[in-house]
């Protein structure tokens, strides 16, 4: 039975979420730890840390210290984590005292990787830390009847990566994981508006783009946004109008290289289990889910139905929360 002390971690390249079955969702805060680089201080951690990304000075840095799902930065991580882990004490009280931990990898990382984000939750004062795929526990936070011998297929585009399985009977059938999710797009834009306009513009800013006119590949009625940078050329503060439109060419590369994947999986999918895709269709999850138009783009291309799960930013922590107690039949991550 899952008890107080069993706590979910979704240790997300863009968000870290942390999720009990008894108090729901309790941290819910992007993957940024603000520095003093001179003392190594902690400065700041979360929603206060990310508003100081590209805004700090020269003794500060703000950084993301996951990178394509896996730890990029082990001690900045570990820092993140405690830090995470004395406040979810703080809201479960006494019974988080060294809790049993689940925390999410990547399908597609190494031994390695998988081994450092272990010992990164064990240093933080878990009793014992198991790990889980992604996308298992996408498939379990959107409600999937995983346990059932039935196709359940799950598209997680993460801000690192994006994992593609198919799920039936507890274990993972057929699956692929890509290091392209919602940062490639933002970087495509940044690269994007450099290369057209000359303009120079920061993280928050192509994150913004991506959310406001960011179009999967399908027509739609063409949006506009303004945005400001630095101009190349003279060196000062410009602002410019951008359409949905050319944001769409910019993203298009990475869009289909998530395609490419979700297509893979599908093909290696067992002629007996392909007759359920057909009928109960893909579930989106994932911050990469929200892309306008990805919905209806994925289900013209696949030609099998696309549903969003119910919280496509959560599902991964909610579906580790609640692992605990069907660990024993899931594959596990090694
Ligand atoms: N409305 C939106 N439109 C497009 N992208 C969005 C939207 N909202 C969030 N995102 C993107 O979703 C990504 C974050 O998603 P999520 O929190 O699922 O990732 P993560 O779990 O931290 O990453 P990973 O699984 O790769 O470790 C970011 O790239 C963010 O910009």
């Amino acid at each position: 039975m899952f008890s107080s002390t069993q706590i979910g971690i979704d240790l997300g390249t863009a968000n870290l979420l942390v999720y009990t079955k008894n108090k729901g969702m309790i941290i819910n805060e992007p993957s940024v730890v603000a520095i003093d680089v001179n003392t190594k201080q902690v400065l700041a951690v979360g929603e206060e840390a990310k508003n100081m990304v590209g805004k700090t000075p020269e003794n500060i840095i703000a950084i993301r210290p996951l990178k394509d799902g896996v730890i990029a930065d082990y001690q900045v991580t570990t820092d993140m984590l405690k830090h995470v882990m004395k406040k979810a004490a703080k809201i479960m009280g006494t019974s988080m005292r060294k809790p049993s931990v689940v925390v999410c990898t990547p399908s597609g990382s190494t031994s390695v990787e998988r081994r450092a984000i272990q010992d990164a939750v064990r240093q933080c004062g878990a009793k014992d830390v198991q790990l889980i795929e992604e996308p298992v526990a996408a498939a379990i936070g959107a409600d999937l009847p995983v346990e059932e011998p039935i196709a359940n297929v799950v598209v997680d585009i993460g801000g690192g990566t994006t994992e593609v399985a198919i799920i039936s009977f507890g274990g993972v059938v057929s699956c692929h994981s890509i290091r392209v999710g919602g940062d490639q797009l933002d970087e495509d834009i940044t690269q994007f508006i450099r290369k057209k306009y000359n303009l120079m513009i920061g993280a928050r800013t192509a994150e913004n783009i991506k959310m406001e006119v960011g179009y999967a590949l399908i027509d739609h009625e063409e949006l506009t946004m303004p945005i400001r940078g630095r101009d190349l050329v003279t060196g000062l503060p410009k602002t410019i109008d951008v359409s949905s439109t050319e944001i769409q060419g910019a993203i298009r590369e990475s869009l289909m290289s998530i395609l490419e994947a979700i297509r893979a999986t599908l093909e290696d999918c067992p002629p007996e289990l392909s007759g359920d895709i057909v009928d109960r269709g893909v579930i989106l999850s994932g911050g990469g889910a929200l892309l306008k138009g990805i919905q209806d783009w994925l289900s013209e291309e696949i030609v099998v139905p696309v549903h969003l799960a119910p919280s496509p930013l959560e599902s991964v922590a909610i579906g580790t929360g609640r692992s605990l107690s069907m660990m024993k039949k899931l594959q596990k991550a090694k």
